[in-house]
């Protein structure tokens, strides 16, 4: 997507050096642009657990760059002394967070194709380079197609609502952000509103880290698109009065029963919109399925951040990036930082392949290649 009229990922390697891989440090957004540059694997697994990318496609694609930077890294005396070294980087990159499956789905795709060949160390590092740049692709490429599916269902209500303004709200930042490029839950968006539909957005703030305030609103402030931002409790009341037709969020791991896990709250997003009988998307590319799970509530691991994150609350002051502390001091906290929302409450899924109930028969007709290896009940 653009910044200030030139387009930009989130992550990319260095033309100029073929060691270095840069991202977009989220955390100083929205206040600073601030590219970081990183050439270590272990500098990778800290700009993730430390969230300077966050985002299940993104981080997703940091841990195939991350992956990449090992094998640069790595012991070459032998080829069994740089697999270990790679299996010690995967180990390493897949700890940083638990919850969204695209981090680890990525690093098994390519420990997967540096086992199956590369006949040198030079041949393995040419795989982990051609895969972290396919996983990057693939990623983009299949959020853009999540974009052209998903506006067909904010074109079908701007059409019912005879093109007067459909309000969509979503939670967190599943947007460009999030992904390589376009998003999940914003690309629909884009594109509508890049084909004229009248669109306006409300933002959840997305406490304790704010990434909707911060990060969706820059995104949508930069894409010209109309929005507010709504603290987290607002949605249920927008909703009893007609103010919301439809909620698009992303996904960090989507079991094949359609069970959903996704940014702290989102859960009670889709409790208000099922009492309000507003339809309730989630959008997410197909590395986002978990294809080996089968009750999300029960068995997605459930990230607990640092209390740190719930004690302070970041901004500006003064144009200076400041902390400040909103509890008193030491106060005992909990973070969860997900929650999972059950099949039963969500509409449809929006993928690249396009839309399906959120159900078992429905994600494995628009992925038949899972048939017959999901778990049975
Ligand atoms: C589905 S990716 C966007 C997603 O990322 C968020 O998590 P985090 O910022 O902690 O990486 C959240 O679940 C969003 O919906």
């Amino acid at each position: 997507m653009n910044v200030a009229g030139i387009p930009y990922r989130t992550i990319w390697l260095d033309q100029e050096d073929a060691g270095v891989v840069k991202i977009i440090d989220q955390r100083y957004l929205p206040h600073r642009f601030i590219v970081e540059s990183l050439s270590t694997p272990d500098q990778m697994a800290r700009a993730i657990t430390d969230m300077h990318v966050r985002g299940a496609g993104l981080i997703g694609a940091a841990a195939g760059f991350g992956m990449y930077l090992a094998s640069l890294t790595a012991d070459r005396s032998s080829l069994d002394s740089f697999m270990v070294d790679m299996a010690r980087s995967a180990e390493m990159l897949i700890a940083t967070r638990p919850t969204a499956v695209n981090l680890s789905w990525a690093v098994q795709r390519i420990l997967d194709g540096i086992s199956a060949s590369g006949a040198s160390v030079e041949d393995k590092i040419a795989i982990c380079l051609d895969s972290a740049h396919a996983i990057a692709d693939e990623d983009a490429d299949f959020c853009r197609r999540i974009g052209r599916h998903g506006a067909e269902i904010i074109t079908g209500i701007s059409n019912s609502k005879a093109g007067a303004t459909v309000n969509i709200l979503t939670h967190c930042n599943a947007g460009w952000l999030a992904f390589v490029d376009y998003g999940t839950a914003t690309s629909p968006i884009y594109t509508a509103f890049g084909q004229g539909i009248d669109v306006h957005v409300w933002v959840d703030e997305t406490r304790p880290r704010n990434q909707g305030a911060s990060l969706t609103a820059w995104e949508l402030q930069q894409q010209g698109i109309p929005y507010t931002v709504i603290v987290d409790n607002a949605g249920g009341h927008l909703m009893q009065h007609g103010m919301v037709d439809l909620v698009i969020t992303g996904s960090d791991r989507t079991t094949f029963t359609g069970d959903v896990a996704n940014k702290i709250g989102t859960y009670l997003k889709a409790l208000a919109a099922r009492d309000n009988g507003i339809p309730f998307y989630v959008a997410l590319p197909s590395s986002t399925f978990d294809w080996t799970v089968r009750d999300g509530v029960r068995d997605i691991p459930i990230e607990q951040r640092d209390g740190e994150e719930v004690r302070y609350i970041e901004g500006l002051a003064e144009d200076r990036l400041t902390s400040v502390l909103i509890t008193p001091q030491n106060s005992p906290v909990a973070n969860y930082a997900f929650d999972v929302t059950p099949a039963r409450l969500v509409t449809g899924l929006i993928t690249e392949r396009g839309i399906c109930p959120a159900s078992e028969e429905g994600t494995l007709s628009l992925f038949p290649e899972h048939r017959g290896t999901v778990p049975q009940p």
